[in-house]
């Protein structure tokens, strides 16, 4: 059964439509991420799911029981937002208990709840300190300890690494997501980081102003985008876009293993996609002219120019090329895709 299930959400504010018509459902024990650029509605369906917000039209279901006119604390869920919210003037120790106290729990396993809570987080010998005196790291511990204490099955959290370095970061991702499968818990985690979404997730749902662009677990997601929008979201650097002339109807491209059949009727209002890390520098392959390289350990990201269209090629390694070089460049035809000019869709193959 889904543990959460939406149908037909829309959230207008005045003339603004925040979300329209969203649909989709989380599994129980999965991972779920609402990723989307600044404004596409991500808070604004979490908020909806928490009860904070109530929605212009539709229903919201949480393991089976519609929740869609309850208060938030009606709703059983756990959730933790950007801020970590902690009371500055409370302990670690209360500041965990907090909810629970506040929903009149019984006293009786404070403490085993407490200590489990503690040892999973690492947060044992620092319960009595004040958030002040601790790092954010460990403050973002506190407020997972908070969420995860009500032992809700739910548990949202919106942007919580955003006040995070970059290796800490990724080092809260892990935790996270090991914590979510050790207590089984369903998640929805909203970010705007697309390696945050693939690193964790189950299933991203992918917002794009307000509607779902795209539904599906990151590896799907990456390999087979719905749409220009979709591919450009998903991978660093984003796959290159370019445009197929007029008339270029057949064989038009030259790949690495001779030329690249491209469909019949392709040349028109289509848009040809290549992923930077599926272009290869070759002996026979188009023409194109190196414009930048930059070097980052494992691998150089080349910008170069085919004719006027540029586009990135991120090859392993060191190279040694310099702006102005000619090279070839090819591709594998089973990494190329198609879209429609004027809706950005994916043309599926064949
Ligand atoms: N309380 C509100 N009143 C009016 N408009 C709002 C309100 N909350 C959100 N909006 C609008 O709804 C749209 C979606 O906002 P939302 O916060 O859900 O986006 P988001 O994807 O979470 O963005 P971000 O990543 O920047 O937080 C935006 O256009 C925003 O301005």
């Amino acid at each position: 059964m889904a543990a959460i299930s939406l149908q037909g959400i829309t959230k207008n504010w005045g003339d603004t439509q925040a979300v329209r018509d969203i649909a989709f459902e989380v599994k129980s024990g999965d991972f779920a991420v609402l990723l989307g650029p600044s404004g596409c509605g991500k808070s604004t369906t979490l908020r909806l799911i928490a009860g904070l917000d109530t929605a212009s039209a539709g229903t919201i279901a949480i393991g089976g029981r519609d929740v869609t006119g309850l208060p938030p604390p009606q709703r059983k869920i756990a959730m933790v937002f950007q801020s970590y919210a902690l009371f500055p003037h409370l302990s670690v120790r209360e500041n965990i208990l907090f909810g629970v106290k506040v929903r009149k729990e019984p006293a009786a396993n404070y403490e085993a709840r407490l200590k489990r809570v503690s040892d999973i987080l690492g947060l044992d010998k620092l319960l009595d300190r004040r958030p002040g005196q601790l790092s954010g790291g460990q403050q973002q511990r506190v407020a997972l300890g908070r969420a995860i204490i009500a032992d809700s099955p739910v548990c949202l959290m919106d942007e919580p690494l955003s006040n995070l370095d970059a290796q800490l970061r990724q080092e809260m991702r892990r935790e996270i997501r090991a914590l979510q499968q050790q207590l089984g818990m369903t998640m929805i985690y909203v970010t705007h980081d697309q390696t945050e979404a693939m690193s964790m997730a189950d299933q991203v749902i992918l917002l794009r102003n307000g509607s779902i662009e795209q539904n599906a677990p990151p590896a799907l997601l990456y390999a087979q985008p719905a749409s220009v929008f979709a591919a450009r979201f998903i991978g660093t650097p984003p796959m290159n876009i370019l445009p197929l002339a007029e008339g270029a109807d057949g064989a038009v491209i030259e790949g690495s293993d001779g030329p690249v059949i491209l469909p019949r009727g392709s040349g028109r209002g289509l848009q040809l996609g290549v992923r930077p890390e599926h272009i290869a520098l070759v002996e026979r392959g188009i023409a194109a002219v190196v414009e930048s390289v930059e070097y980052f350990g494992a691998d150089t990201i080349v910008g170069a120019r085919i004719g006027a269209a540029p586009l990135l090629v991120r090859v392993p390694g060191q190279l040694t090329l310099a702006a102005g070089d000619r090279v070839r460049l090819g591709w594998d035809a089973a990494h190329q895709y198609f879209f429609d000019s004027a809706t950005g869709l994916r043309r599926a193959p064949g």
